[in-house]
Formats: C-alpha cells, structure tokens, sequence
C-alpha cells in the first residue's frame, strides 16, 4: 500500500506506539494560537545530528480545554473542523461524543485505525453524506464510491497513476514549475505574494497540462478557477454534516441559496472541462468502432503510448472489457481536478511557510539543491538525490496533512478497543490528530525534518503517518504528488529565498484541506538573477487565479 517512489511516506499505522516516547508536549500560549515562536528541540528526541539548532514551531489554533457541547461544537466547526479540536483530542486513543443522539468516534490509536482502514475496511465505507455532499461536481466518482462499483474505477485508473507514467507527467510537470518562476521573476525583488494562491496556480496548471496536455491558461482555464473557488468556498458547509453523521444538518449549516450557488459552480466547471474532453473522447470511441469493426477486437487497435492521463482513462477497460462513458469519464476528470491540485497546493504553501521560518532548514535545502544540480534545469533522476528537500515535504505533510480527517460510516456492529461501534455511526481519523498525537511523535508541534534520521522518528513514521491514507483506499496520486512537491521546491529553492513578512502569522482552517484563513504572505528574494531563471519564458504568464 506503499507509494513505490517514496516507499516509507505513507507507511502503515499498523503498530503499538513505542514506549520510549517523549512525554506529551503541550501546546503554546499565545493566544488564540498554539506557540509560534522557536523553541529548543526536546533532548529525547533520539539523538539527532541537528537538535541543537531551535526549531520552529508554527502556530495553530488552541485547542479549548474541555469539548465544547454539541450546538457549540457545530458552530465552531462550520468555521474550520480544526477549531472545534479540544486538548484531549491530542492525547487520546480513541474519542466518543454524541452529537444531537448520533455517535461519532474519533480513532487516534495506530491499531485501530488500521483495523478500520486496511484489515476491516469493508466494514468501514467512505461516509455516504461525503458522496452527497461533493456529487455536484464529482458526480459518482472514485475519491466517494464504495464496494463493487470503486473497485472497478480503482481497476480502471491504477494504470494511469503507474510508476511509468511518472516518467510522461516529469516534464510536463517541469513545464508548469518553469512558468510559475518566470510569474515569480516578474516581481520585483523582496515582493510579498500570498503564496497559496501562487502554489494554487502552479498545482493547479500541472493538473492540467498532465491530465489533458494543455496549460492553466485562456478563458475557460480561468473560468473554472473561478467556479472552483466558488465551489471550495462553499465546500466545508455543505460537508460537515458528514462529520456529524446527519443528513437533516445540511439546510441548517447551508442555506438554500448557497446551495445552489455551490450547484451552480459545480455545474459549470463540469461544463468547461466536459467541453474540453468531449472532442477525444468522441475521437476515441470513433476510433474504437473502427478498429474493431476491421480487426473485430478493440485490444488490438495498435495506438501510440498514453500522452498523458485522459488518454490513459480513454484507454481504461474494466474486466468485461467495457471503457467509461463520458459522465464516468467526466467524474473522474472533475475529481483529479479536485483532488490533485488541491492538495499538493495546501501542502506545498505550507511547506514555503515553514522553511520561511526555519533559515538553517531552508539554508540546507538550498545547498542540496546547488548541489545536485548545479545550473542544470532538474530531470526524473534528480529527485532521488534530493533526500533532505523529500524529508522536508515529508514533515510539512505531518504537521499540516492537507487531508486532515477521514470519514468512515460502521457498515455493521463492531468494537473498537473498550467501545461498542453500533451500525450507523460517523467513524472519524484524522491524520492531524495523529501526527501531532503527544504519545505517537516526540517534539510533535515541531518542525523538524531530521526526525527522520532518528530510531524513534522512524518508528513513528512507520505506525503514525497517513497523509495519503491508508489501505485499499490510499491515495492513487501518492507519487505524482511526491514527484511534483520534489521538482518544485528545488526549483523554488534554487531561486528564490523566502522569509515571513513580519506581522503576518497564517491561520491554519480545517476546511476541505487544511488552507490559511488569511493566506500565506512571504517575503520573496532572488537567489539568482533573472537571466539565470526560468528558461520558459515563451508562454506568458498567466495572470494569478482567485484564492480557494
Ligand atoms: C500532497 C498531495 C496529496 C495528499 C496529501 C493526498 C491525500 C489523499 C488521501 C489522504 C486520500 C485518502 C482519503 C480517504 O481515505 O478518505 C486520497 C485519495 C485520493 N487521492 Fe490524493 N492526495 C494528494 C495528491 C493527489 C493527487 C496529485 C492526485 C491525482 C492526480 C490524487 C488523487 C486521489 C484519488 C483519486 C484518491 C481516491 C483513491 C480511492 O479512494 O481509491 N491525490 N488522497
């Protein structure tokens, strides 16, 4: 269940915690916020080479004492899921509150969640209010179905995500991060752009050019960046009657009239991206017809190689040798459109946020990066040598999982360490939780990419570390995103360097991911003079999406 790029970033929760984990690191006291400012590693931290140097610690938001109760609750995480968190919710094993009547269970223990993820998945389904909630844009789609039907769509588009087809999406990849620096570049130096919606852009153009072989650019590019902000803004009301596990929540947290705005967005970017691919796919299935018409069998058509992943879903057969049809098509267009950018541009401002406020960390990176590639542009093979800038996203991802909690229905009664899990129930885990969890990690408010040289690091990595999930259900993009996350910050890294904007502290919000509330303000300086920069200068720059 392992990415095989990156063989140790999604390990399996699947062990006891270790007993010689540091004792539960509280969090920070400035208010409103857990602690911002940098604090000396703990010495337990397993006798790591760099724990001299203070690390950072990034702000989030104070978790309340005590649970507030149910109304309270409701109103705190129609704001952000994350902001309704409580103290003990860090350090417990496994969570149960009733929310008007209905249980719903928080697992944090590594055991567990495995049992609910991989050894009993069947008994744990992805919630139906998830599939609800989000059908207006990704109709039946693979990141909601379940059973019978996901198993089918998961057969069809494990192909196009294949460790070979990471070879096809490097340089269109390279492409997107090439026009994101020549935008960079046409700042003066010292500017203070809100790097989410830089990343937002980059990730968001890397979707395109790699799904349909074309650039985030033009009008309809435009337009449904623009729906899709709309449909994202809206997004965390219409899904969080998923957390209570309750249907008739809905018209109580989303009026009417957002409803239908959020329809109304859905519908139109289901519009532009079908009018894109409705040309190749009545090409394809044209070209079907024929081939089997004068050779009787579709398998034989002789065609070039997938260009890019359309042609790989074009190309998708299920076992009774049928192809999608468009809306199946278009749902998981509009899905990887979703789930493929979003994420990686949640994770990647993160990251930009913490090295701003990490010198030595982001000092470091930048020397492997000079290292390894010198004034070259990187290529495929680069990426393994990048071991720091890799254990540096790889932290990012523990203290800011874009995926921040899971949502699971009990298909059937079950028990979970001392409780009766009754058929019906909301079943929660969320890798924010369990990444910061005071028993799993040592130091775990801290940034610290080094942790991973670490035994007790290691051991951590290996039960209580899910960013891309779990299981059957892992995330099918694990390696694109690797990749991706890898190329960009080395080519960030080797031109630019970022600091925080004084005054300017972001606000983690749990929302479809986990964004900043008030963006990501950083400073911008050249390590390099423009010549020196992006060698894609052919396209103009696209002038910047709206913010999500
Ligand atoms: C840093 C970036 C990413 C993170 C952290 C991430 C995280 C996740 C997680 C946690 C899940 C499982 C959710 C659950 O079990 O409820 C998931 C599923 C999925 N992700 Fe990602 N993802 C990322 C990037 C991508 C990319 C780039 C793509 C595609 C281009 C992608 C496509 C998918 C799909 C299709 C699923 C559903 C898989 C299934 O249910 O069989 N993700 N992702």
């Amino acid at each position: 269940m392992r990415p095989a790029a990156d063989a140790d970033a999604d390990a399996p929760a699947n062990r006891a915690a270790p007993p010689d984990q540091d004792p539960a690191t509280g969090p920070g006291t400035a208010p409103g916020h857990a602690a911002a400012d940098a604090q000396p590693a703990p010495a337990a931290s397993g006798g790591c080479p760099h724990a001299a140097a203070p690390l950072f610690h990034p702000a989030y938001p104070q978790p309340r004492a005590n649970r507030a109760g149910g109304w309270r609750l409701f109103f705190q995480a129609r704001h952000s899921w994350l902001h309704a968190l409580f103290e003990r919710s860090y350090r417990m094993k496994m969570g149960e509150v009733r929310l008007f009547g209905h249980p719903v269970y928080m697992v944090n223990e590594p055991a567990w969640v495995r049992h609910a993820m991989v050894d009993a998945v069947a008994r744990y389904p992805k919630h139906r209010l998830l599939g609800r909630a989000l059908e207006p844009l990704l109709g039946r789609s693979i990141f909601t179905t379940n059973g019978a039907l996901w198993q089918r769509q998961r057969r069809m588009m494990d192909p196009a995500f294949a460790q070979a087809r990471m070879a096809v999406a490097f340089p269109r990849m390279l492409q997107a991060g090439q026009a994101m620096l020549a935008r960079l570049q046409a700042l003066p130096d010292g500017a203070e752009p809100d790097m989410e919606i830089e990343m937002t852009h980059v990730t968001a153009d890397i979707i395109f050019r790699t799904i349909l072989s074309a650039p985030m650019e033009g009008e309809d590019a435009r337009r449904i960046f623009a729906a899709f902000a709309e449909f994202q803004a809206l997004a965390p009301r219409l899904t969080l009657p998923v957390v209570y596990g309750l249907g008739w929540l809905a018209p109580l947290i989303v009026p009417f009239w957002q409803v239908r705005r959020s329809r109304r967005a859905a519908a139109e970017i289901r519009g532009l991206l079908g009018a894109i691919i409705r040309p190749r796919y009545d090409a394809r299935r044209a070209a079907d017809a024929a081939a089997a018409a004068s050779a009787g069998d579709t398998a034989a058509r002789a065609d070039a190689a997938p260009r890019d992943i359309l042609d790989s879903l074009l190309d998708a057969r299920d076992d009774a040798g049928l192809p999608m049809d468009f809306e199946e098509l278009l749902d998981e267009v509009a899905m990887l459109f979703l789930a493929g950018h979003e994420t990686s541009a949640s994770a990647l401002t993160w990251a930009l946020h913490l090295l701003a406020n990490a010198p030595e960390v982001q000092r470091r990176l930048a020397d492997e990066v000079d290292r390894v590639l010198g004034d070259r542009e990187p290529g495929p093979d680069d990426l393994r040598e990048l071991v720091f800038t890799r254990q540096v996203f790889r932290e990012t991802l523990r203290l800011f999982p874009p995926v921040g909690f899971f949502a699971r229905e009990a298909a059937e009664d079950d028990r979970m360490r001392d409780k009766a899990v009754p058929r019906g129930a909301t079943v929660t885990i969320s890798p924010w939780l369990i990444h910061r969890h005071r028993e799993w990690w040592s130091h775990p408010d801290a940034f610290d990419p080094d942790r991973f040289d670490t035994e007790a690091g290691r051991a951590s990595l290996r039960h209580a570390y899910l960013p891309f999930g779990l299981g059957p259900r892992v995330c099918i993009g694990a390696n694109f995103a690797l990749q991706e996350a890898t190329l960009l910050l080395a080519m960030l890294a080797r031109q630019h360097r970022v600091e925080p904007v004084p005054g300017h502290v972001p606000e983690p919000v749990g929302r479809l991911t986990v964004r900043s509330a008030n963006g990501v303000r950083l400073r911008l300086w050249r390590r390099r003079p423009p010549a020196a920069a992006a060698s894609e200068p052919a396209q103009s720059p696209a002038p910047n999406p709206p913010s999500p």
